[in-house]
């Protein structure tokens, strides 16, 4: 049995090289996530990281993202909205490892708004359902990564992987939830100059 994991990853604020900003289109990945693992991740390109963080160890993150919401119109009680919604986010940036990847990719996993219950929180029936959103292929995605949880690894079995991923889910909502993290989702209005920037970066989709 390999020992709990720590419930938060990162310092209580975030600390450089983080917030780090990204932005591509979504493409198409191999199409695993939810065929086999059933997590769908939102691949975004990569050249972009390599270029302006050349220095970024491949690895498990957490932030928040944007979806242009010129394409994706996102569904609220009061009806569809014309701003971007900013949701909460788990990603490997890397080649991984349990499939032998020979090219780095940026994958996503958009996770419910906070104010939502978990559906990844531990001890639910049955096997874990990740959060699922109507399709958004070559939508514009606007990423703050906001801090780092692990290295990616080899898994013994598909389930371990899976396991393992809905742990990430827990601890990047569990990270975000802390107030120097939840100010980049929630504009509680007190922000600071440097969070209400790149805050208004993440939802401008010109
Ligand atoms: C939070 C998170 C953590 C991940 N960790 C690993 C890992 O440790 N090792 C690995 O091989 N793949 C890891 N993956 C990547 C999955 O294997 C990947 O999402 C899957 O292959 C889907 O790829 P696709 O988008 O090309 O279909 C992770 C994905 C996410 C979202
Ligand atoms: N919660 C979610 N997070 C990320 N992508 C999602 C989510 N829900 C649905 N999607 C959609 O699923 C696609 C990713 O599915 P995936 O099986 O990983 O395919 P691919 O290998 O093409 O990336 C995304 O591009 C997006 O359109
Ligand atoms: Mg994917």
């Amino acid at each position: 049995m390999s020992k709990p994991r720590d419930p938060v990853a990162g310092p209580d604020s975030p600390e450089p090289p983080f917030p780090i900003r990204l932005s591509g289109p979504v493409i198409k990945g191999f199409g695993r996530g939810s065929k086999d693992l059933g997590i769908p991740t939102a691949n975004i390109p990569a050249d972009d990281l390599s270029e302006k963080h050349p220095e970024l160890t491949t690895g498990v993150y957490y932030g928040v993202v944007a979806l242009d919401p010129k394409t994706y119109h996102h569904e609220t009680s009061e009806g569809s909205t014309s701003t971007a919604v900013v949701l909460p986010a788990v990603l490997s940036i890397g080649y991984n490892p349990f499939y032998k990847n020979t090219v780095r990719s940026v994958e996503i996993h958009i996770m419910p708004a906070l104010t939502q219950p978990s559906p990844t929180a531990a001890g639910q029936e049955g096997h874990t359902k990740f959060n699922r959103l109507p399709d958004f292929y070559k939508t514009r995605l606007n990423l703050l990564i906001l801090g780092y949880i692990r290295p990616e690894f080899d898994y013994v079995s598909l389930e371990a992987l899976v396991e393992d991923i809905r742990v990430d889910c827990e601890v990047a909502r569990e990270s975000l939830l802390r107030e120097a993290y939840k100010c980049y989702i929630v504009d509680s209005g007190k922000t600071s100059g440097k969070v209400s920037e790149d805050r208004a970066w993440l939802v401008s989709f010109d």
